[in-house]
């Protein structure tokens, strides 16, 4: 395996059955992602974003095609590709520290002691800022520090690859940059590769190291992949008004908004 194809999905189709029938999700997608690339997903809304990563994430598996991950089959999922959520899924009955290290157990439970398991819990907290809300319940803290614990719960499996859908829609503008700014430090630190999807396009131009574009559903399909070619780390101030970052945004928005411009469909 070279590292260029980490993540390989070859010729794959997402089919559901409803009850009208066979529905045509995705169809004809192919792509690599290449060891501690950032990739982020972007499309209209109902294109299949959510689909793709459940499809990395092994949560679904698709109707035809495959998708590996070093070099095996993804069958299901597995403690290298943690999933974070948009609304954080987190157990509202326990503290910040024990949803964290609930996750670290499963992992890391048959090869390591609790003083180590403990260590583990503290230092995915303390990599997102949580060191002092670790005994307060979800109830207790703002919408972005829970995002920041299911982040610090998906890091404390130590995965290879990091899949986010939409971590940050639920967030105002402020958190949301401080946390793109978090993630950008993290991932400069573990090396993650990171498959994410967004409807954000500052957001996916500011992250990326590529941005694939999917065509309108159903029977959607990659239109195009667009390489964000700034240096890191970056700064989104300065980048502001870099050329680079403004051909950037100008293309993605070209192409969702020109290209694949969403028809609403009269609700029926
Ligand atoms: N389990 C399922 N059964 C039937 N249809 C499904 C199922 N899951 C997704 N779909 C359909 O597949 C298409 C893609 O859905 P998906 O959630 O992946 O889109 P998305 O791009 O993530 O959307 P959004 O940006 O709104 O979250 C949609 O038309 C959706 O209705």
């Amino acid at each position: 395996m070279s590292d260029g194809k980490y993540i390989q999905i070859e010729g794959v189709e997402q089919r559901f059955k409803t009850p009208k029938g066979s529905f045509l999700a995705l169809r004809d997608i192919d792509l690599h992602v290449a060891k501690g690339e950032f990739i982020t997903l972007i499309g209209h809304s109902g294109c299949g974003k959510s689909t793709l990563l459940n499809l990395i994430a092994g949560l679904s598996a698709p109707t035809q095609g495959a998708l590996l991950c070093a070099n095996r089959e993804i069958k299901g999922p597995g403690p290298e590709r943690a999933v974070v959520f948009q609304n954080h899924s987190l157990l509202p009955w326990l503290s910040c520290f024990e949803n964290v290290h609930l996750a670290v157990e499963r992992v890391f439970a048959a090869t390591e002691n609790k003083a180590q398991l403990r260590a583990r819990t503290e230092a995915a907290l303390a990599l997102v800022g949580l060191t002092a809300a670790a005994q307060k319940r979800p109830g207790e803290i703002s919408g972005g520090m829970k995002q920041r614990v299911g982040i610090a719960r998906a890091l404390s499996m130590e995965p290879k690859v990091l899949l986010m859908d939409e971590p940050f829609g639920a967030l105002d503008a402020l958190t949301r940059a401080k946390l793109q700014d978090e993630l950008l430090a993290i991932v400069a630190k573990t090396r993650s590769t990171v498959v994410m999807v967004t409807h954000d396009v500052d957001e996916a131009v500011l992250l990326s190291d590529r941005i694939v574009m999917l065509t309108n559903g159903p029977a959607a399909t990659i239109g195009e992949v667009l390489a964000v070619d700034l240096p890191r780390p970056r700064d989104r101030v300065a980048l502001a008004e870099d050329p680079v970052y403004v051909h950037a945004r100008k293309a993605v928005i070209d192409f969702l908004y020109t290209r694949q411009a969403h028809v609403e469909k009269a609700a029926a």
